[in-house]
């Protein structure tokens, strides 16, 4: 039996609940005890008894419970069972915590990436306090496979072909599900005309859950660039997001504007620039794609580029991401492709990472 704890229920929090609920049977040894959001918090008796989840959204409102997260974590820590924190924020000041937590032998799950593209001294701590990086005979194991392509067995794969000794030359890719969904829809050759506005698709993909709460924080690259931080890292780079080559595609006027509703408000003033961008690839038979690149030898970065309508990055759908991985034994090419935002397969992402660390605790 493993103990979860849950901050943050917003797309993905809530959709990992509603996982864990619709499958009370695969999952009868992951047991929720403890659920909290910035305003309520909920948490389970001494005997740790499961939460319900089918009414968990007004259990936890009429909790009358203020937020403690210290309180969370002791109930957590003193867990008869191994227990797991999954941070399902996009809080830096949550994502810093994690070294306390592993300390106190309590695992993570998250698909919160700050951790893991902040300050290099952070990941390397969290590396070297959990058993599955370190294998320092600890417990606690740090899982975060949705924060690079969603639940994409992108990390998995990545960690395989660095565990077996493979050399990676390159990893590349559309890492970001809204900018894949912005320009599938709205640079398009094949499939006919744009869908919408530029301004139009970047609110269709914030209302359907694949952008960041602040929306900027996808167009200015920096979603992109911390995937390919933490893809460089795990492949044994010191990548560093202020020493990465990163396209902000956001209006200069609007990079300061105070809220994201501000910003989403003022992007249909611009418009015009992103369709005169547009005409520009089209007029040369191409389309718009915002990719990144891990490059071991120097120049990792993200990049806004123009594609033939036959290149594979032109022809993808809806929010998908592609990531293509170049290696020494794989020098052709190992292409990892499928939804890379939303609630659902990152929700999935976070589940499986939970039943890999039920399955090494309890050895089945
Ligand atoms: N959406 C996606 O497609 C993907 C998201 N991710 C990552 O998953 C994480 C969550 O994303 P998403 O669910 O979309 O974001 P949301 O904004 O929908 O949810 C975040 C939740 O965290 C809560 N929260 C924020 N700070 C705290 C805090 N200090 N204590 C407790 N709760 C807190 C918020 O509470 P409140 O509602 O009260 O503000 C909100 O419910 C992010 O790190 C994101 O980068 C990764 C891959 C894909
Ligand atoms: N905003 C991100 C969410 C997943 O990491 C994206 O669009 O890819
Ligand atoms: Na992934």
């Amino acid at each position: 039996m493993v103990n979860i704890g849950i901050i943050g229920c917003g797309f993905v929090g809530s959709e990992l609940i509603a996982q864990l609920h619709a499958t009370r049977s695969s999952a009868k040894r992951l047991k929720v005890v403890a659920i909290t959001n910035i305003n309520a918090m909920n948490i389970s008796d001494k005997e740790y008894t499961p939460l319900h989840l089918t009414n968990w959204k007004a259990d936890l409102t009429k909790s009358g419970v203020k937020p403690n997260l210290d309180q969370f974590i002791e109930y957590m820590a003193a867990s008869p069972d191994h227990a797991v924190i999954v941070d399902c924020t996009a809080s830096e000041a949550i994502a810093n915590m994690y070294p306390s937590w592993l300390k106190k032998n309590l695992s993570v799950v998250t698909p919160n990436k700050k951790a893991f593209s902040g300050s290099l001294s952070l990941f390397k701590e969290i590396h070297l306090l959990s058993a599955n990086y370190s294998g320092n005979g600890r417990t606690p194991l740090t899982y975060h496979e949705s924060t690079v392509g969603a639940g994409l067995p992108v990390l998995s794969t990545l960690l395989d072909f660095v565990k077996t000794g493979d050399e990676i030359i390159t990893i590349e890719g559309i890492f970001s599900g809204t900018l894949s969904y912005i320009f599938n829809n709205y640079s398009t050759i094949a499939s006919g005309p744009s869908k919408g506005s530029f301004s139009e698709i970047v609110k269709i993909a914030k209302d359907l859950g694949y952008t960041e709460p602040d929306p900027r924080d996808d167009l200015n690259g920096m979603d992109v660039a911390r995937k390919v931080t933490i893809c460089g890292r795990l492949a044994g780079l010191d990548l560093d997001l202020s020493t990465l080559n990163v396209e902000n595609i956001v209006p200069e006027t609007l990079k300061n504007v105070a809220t994201a509703d501000e910003f989403m408000s003022k992007l249909p003033n611009f418009d015009s620039h992103f369709a005169k961008l547009n005409e520009e690839a089209k007029a040369e038979g191409k389309v718009l794609r915002y990719v990144g690149v891990v490059n071991p030898k120097g120049n990792s970065g993200v990049k806004l580029m123009k594609y033939p309508a036959s290149h594979p990055f032109a022809g993808l759908q809806g929010s998908d991401n592609i990531i293509k991985f170049t290696t020494k034994y794989f020098p052709n090419g190992v292409i990892v492709q499928g939804a890379g935002a939303g609630g659902p397969p990152t929700a999935y992402g976070i589940f499986s990472d939970l039943i890999k660390i039920q399955e090494r605790v309890e050895g089945f």
